[in-house]
């Protein structure tokens, strides 16, 4: 008798090598079945935002691409997950089904009760841990516990000892003889037409697994060296970029920290540890969002429940144009807009920005980043928003606020990032480029710029709006705090 198909349900894990439910398919030696399900919401998981939608159309071509090289075809159905599933177990006779597992609380609801009612019809579903150096419940304090601090969590990580080797990509994926329809990428609508805005983004990226390996050797042979200082100026590409591949699982965490420790020899060094350090926060993300899944909507610490924000239409406005006034806020926003991405420091400046000299709920943000980010994730935005807000676990304190023109100075000296991404700003010296309100008329005047009229003046003023958010926490401070 032939041997059953086997599916294997792809989510964000669109990779060939070290994908375990992949290899398990393999080798079971019969027939294999490619399937990526574009899954209706409503069912307790978040609907992907536009620019990770852009991405994910452009990562499931390559992923075809990849899989025609096997001779395999990826199938492409829309619906509920449970639904699509049963109707393509109907279609071919697939005996079970294996994936990689996801750690947000709507995704895991859904797995189970898929697993369970395939069980019941007698159909084997297997899943794996493919998307994290170790499982998220792996890891526990002394006690057993969650961990809620970064610190410990990561010594607690290591101290767990040896990650397991990557896989391979399989040698052989046997093809499902009989049709299976599918539908297309582009039937999708994932990408934007009118306006196009994601136009710029192929400068900027090339989505799937070759282009992260790519990525990732780039980084390993280049800024690895000197990352552990240089990963704060976002005037240089001084950090791997790898998030969205990170995001969409085209390349996994487990490979990169193996690729690393072998490029790094024996004795890894500042650089090194740093950069793992980085991939352990996205451990560390993860961690939370499972034992605390309401993360993505509610505040970590309850008492910022009682937080006064103001509702501000125009001023989330101006903030997610990037038209604030204050330089380096603006040009992270607008690197944000054109390339679907931002680098990391000034991710903590805008939100800061927006969360205390603004006083705007850190949800707004994070949904806004939600939708425009091409790494948009489930667990790294909302710890991050969390973090910068001093609402989540292993927070910075609420009271220390960015100074968005020091840091400006400090991460930007030259104003190389600010005159990339505001370009109206160009023509000033590097002195002026951070506080143009305070610079002499007539350096303005030579690098034409006309405050309130080229560029805006600042929305709201630097220590009147310190002032405001301390007061503002001070009526959620718990007695202890300083
Ligand atoms: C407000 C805010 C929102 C954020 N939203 C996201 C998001 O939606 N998706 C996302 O992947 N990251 C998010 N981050 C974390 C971080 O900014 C990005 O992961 C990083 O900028 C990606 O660039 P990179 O790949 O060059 O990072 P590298 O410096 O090269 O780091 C390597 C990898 O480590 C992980 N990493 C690095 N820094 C962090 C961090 N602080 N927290 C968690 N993981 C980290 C990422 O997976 C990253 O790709 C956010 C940070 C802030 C402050």
């Amino acid at each position: 008798m032939p041997q059953a198909p086997v599916i294997v349900w792809f989510r964000d894990d669109l990779r060939l090598s070290d994908n375990p439910a992949l290899s398990k398919a393999a080798a079971s030696g019969g027939p294999v079945i490619c399937l990526y399900i574009r899954e209706e919401t409503g069912t307790g998981q978040r609907a992907m935002g536009a620019a990770a939608a852009w991405w994910l159309a452009q990562s499931l071509r390559a992923l075809g691409a990849d899989l025609e090289r096997l001779g395999q075809r990826l199938i492409l159905r829309s619906g509920k997950a449970a639904e699509v599933l049963a109707s393509v177990i109907a279609e071919t006779g697939a005996g079970s089904v294996v994936w990689n597992r996801r750690y947000d609380a709507g995704g895991i609801a859904t797995d189970k009760a898929i697993k369970s009612d395939l069980a019941a019809r007698g159909i084997t579903a297997e899943s794996f841990g493919a998307n994290l150096l170790r499982e998220p419940w792996e890891v526990k304090s002394a006690v057993g516990e969650p961990m809620k601090v970064f610190t410990p969590f990561w010594r607690a990580h290591q101290r767990l000892g040896h990650i397991r080797a990557p896989l391979r990509v399989p040698t052989a994926l046997p093809a499902f003889a009989g049709p299976v329809a599918s539908e297309t990428v582009e039937e999708w609508g994932l990408e934007p037409t009118r306006p196009n805005w994601a136009a710029g983004f192929t400068d900027h990226w090339t989505p799937g697994e070759a282009g992260a390996q790519a990525r990732l050797k780039a980084f390993l042979a280049g800024s690895l060296d000197g990352y552990a200082d240089g990963r704060d100026r976002p005037d240089r590409a001084s950090t791997s970029r790898l998030s969205p591949h990170l995001r969409f699982g085209e390349i996994s965490p487990v490979q990169i920290w193996h690729r690393t420790h072998m490029v790094a020899g024996m004795e890894p060094g500042r650089d090194v540890s740093k950069f793992l350090a980085e991939v352990g926060w996205r451990e560390f993300a993860y961690h939370l969002l499972f034992h605390f899944p309401h993360l993505p909507e509610a505040n970590y610490q309850h008492r910022f429940d009682a937080f006064p924000w103001r509702a501000d239409a125009p001023a989330l406005k101006a903030w997610q144009k990037g038209l604030t006034g204050y330089p380096i806020v603006d040009a992270g926003l607008r690197e944000l807009w054109h390339t679907g991405w931002m680098h990391n420091r000034v991710r903590m400046i805008v939100a800061s920005f927006l969360v205390k000299h603004l006083l705007i709920d850190w949800r707004a943000g994070e949904a806004w980043f939600w939708d425009t980010l091409v790494d948009a994730d489930v667990a790294n935005n909302p710890a991050s928003w969390q973090w910068v807000a001093g609402s989540g676990a292993d927070a910075a304190p609420y009271f220390r606020i960015f100074n968005p023109m020091l840091q400006g100075e400090k991460f930007d000296p030259k104003g190389d990032y600010v005159r990339r991404w505001v370009p109206e700003l160009a023509g000033l010296p590097a002195k002026a480029i951070h506080t143009p309100w305070e610079a002499p008329l007539a350096i303005l005047h030579k690098a034409g710029v006309r405050l309130g009229e080229t560029y805006p003046r600042p929305i709201v003023d630097h220590d009147a709006a310190r002032a405001r958010a301390l007061a503002a926490f001070a009526t959620i401070r718990e007695p202890s705090a300083a």
